[in-house]
């Protein structure tokens, strides 16, 4: 069960960096793995759904992860997403650590109320492992800030006390913060920037393609056409559009709210999802799913750099191809981790019942990803290892010495 796709990297730094068998197994397996039943009544009919959190590791902080609503998802997939959400947090230095939920369910089929009564059953039925200092859920796939906000209720309600600080992603009403939404993408962005300046590309002739065009993607789309590069081309799940001079992000935005999708915007040209993945670009970014490239896909790609917005968008056959064939990854665990920053500065506003203004939640933002990016490309240039490798030696490093410190056991 632990030995998931994202348990071969840690395996990797491991050995990249000469730690204990011992220590690399304490690290990959979760602390707890936490499964429980609620019950609903759907169409007059009770229904079962089966609740998941993996809380992975608490070495760095409490448990920190999304929660999502989706018919199919694994006890292995959640560890997965939670052994990510670990190396996340270290990489950008928030004082967390990993965790993901998950309620087997189908959202699409749903009506709004059931789906907020799940949300409170999810955190009635893991009472006594959630709090603001235990482990704080977020959104993730198919949950949002109305969740957070009944998931908050539900803990305050059992507690007798009100804790906004015990999600986050919440309504601004109730505690979150305004820059949540738009962390993540600001966040790539920014990682963008401090890259396209460390290889010299003059960043106004830079061309860019985005995979994927929901929260993410557009804020991030938006970003970079506003640094003066060329987003030349983006996608959704119905098609991808293309224009060589760039495409005016804001108006694509309005169209696909307008229209429902990226296709048939009048000034581009409409191509096939394959199309833009495996287009002459300077850098892609995938935002949409995960496994997106696969070794197959790999082999293919004209980008010179492939900058990870979705979770896992590079599967690991495919990252050695690319590695092999010279094409730099910068993997997610930098790259989207402004949304977990964001979260860290909603929790540290709720736990000082103190709101700070938007500059400085958005310059905290751009500062502490500028940081991890550096702190990561620092490793890269000594050791000459990718992006990923030393992604996640610096995070592996903090988590052991972090171990070595805590639990004495492991000090040899
Ligand atoms: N939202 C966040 O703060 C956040 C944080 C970290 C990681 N992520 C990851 O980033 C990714 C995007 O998240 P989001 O919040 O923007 O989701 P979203 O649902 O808002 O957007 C996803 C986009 O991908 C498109 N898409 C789906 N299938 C596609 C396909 N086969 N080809 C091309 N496009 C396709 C959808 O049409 C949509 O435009 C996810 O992998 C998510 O896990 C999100």
């Amino acid at each position: 069960m632990v030995d998931t796709g994202f348990s071969s990297y840690i395996h990797k730094a491991g050995a990249a960096v000469g730690v204990d068998e011992s220590v690399i197994d304490r690290i990959i397996k979760p602390e707890k793995v936490l499964e429980s039943y609620v019950s609903l009544v759907v169409d007059g009919e009770p229904k079962t759904y089966r609740c998941i959190r993996c809380q992975h590791s608490s070495l760095l902080g409490p448990y920190k992860g999304g929660v999502r609503f989706h018919p199919n998802i694994s006890i292995e997939e959640t560890l997965e997403l939670a052994q990510t959400m670990t190396f996340k947090n270290a990489v950008v230095g928030v004082p967390f650590g990993g965790a993901k939920g998950a309620v087997c369910c189908n959202p699409k089929k749903m009506s709004h109320e059931e789906q907020m009564e799940l949300s409170r059953l999810y955190i009635k039925s893991l009472s006594g492992f959630i709090g603001p200092k235990k482990d704080i859920p977020a959104p993730d796939v198919n949950t949002g800030p109305e969740n957070m906000a009944v998931m908050m209720d539900s803990y305050s309600e059992l507690t007798g006390q009100n804790t906004p600080a015990v999600v986050t992603g919440k309504p601004v009403e109730v505690g979150g913060t305004a820059i949540r939404t738009g962390a993540t993408g600001r966040g790539v962005a920014t990682v963008y920037k401090e890259y396209i300046k460390d290889v010299g590309y003059p960043i106004d002739e830079v061309t860019v393609g985005i995979q994927g065009f929901g929260k993410v993607g557009q804020v991030a789309a938006k970003h970079i056409e506003m640094m003066g590069s060329k987003v030349v081309g983006v996608s959704d799940s119905n098609g991808a559009i293309h224009n060589r001079d760039g495409l005016p992000t804001q108006e694509v935005i309005d169209w696909k709210k307008k229209t429902g999708s990226v296709v048939d915007f009048d000034k581009a040209t409409n191509i096939t999802n394959d199309q833009l993945i495996t287009h002459d670009l300077d850098i892609l970014i995938p935002a949409a799913l995960a496994n997106a490239i696969d070794k197959d896909t790999a082999s293919k790609i004209k980008a010179k750099a492939i900058i990870e917005a979705a979770n896992n968008p590079v599967t690991p056959k495919a990252d050695k191809k690319l590695n092999k064939a010279g094409v730099t990854v910068i993997p997610d665990i930098l790259a989207n981790a402004g949304g977990v920053t964001a979260s860290y500065l909603e929790w540290i506003q709720n736990t000082q019942h103190y709101n700070w203004r938007q500059k400085k939640l958005h310059n905290e933002l751009d500062n502490r990803m500028k940081t991890a990016y550096n702190e990561v490309k620092k490793t890269h240039e000594k050791n000459e290892q990718n992006y990923r490798e030393s992604a996640m030696q610096v995070a592996l490093k903090k988590l052991v010495k972090t171990l070595k410190i805590r639990k004495p056991m492991y000090q040899k």
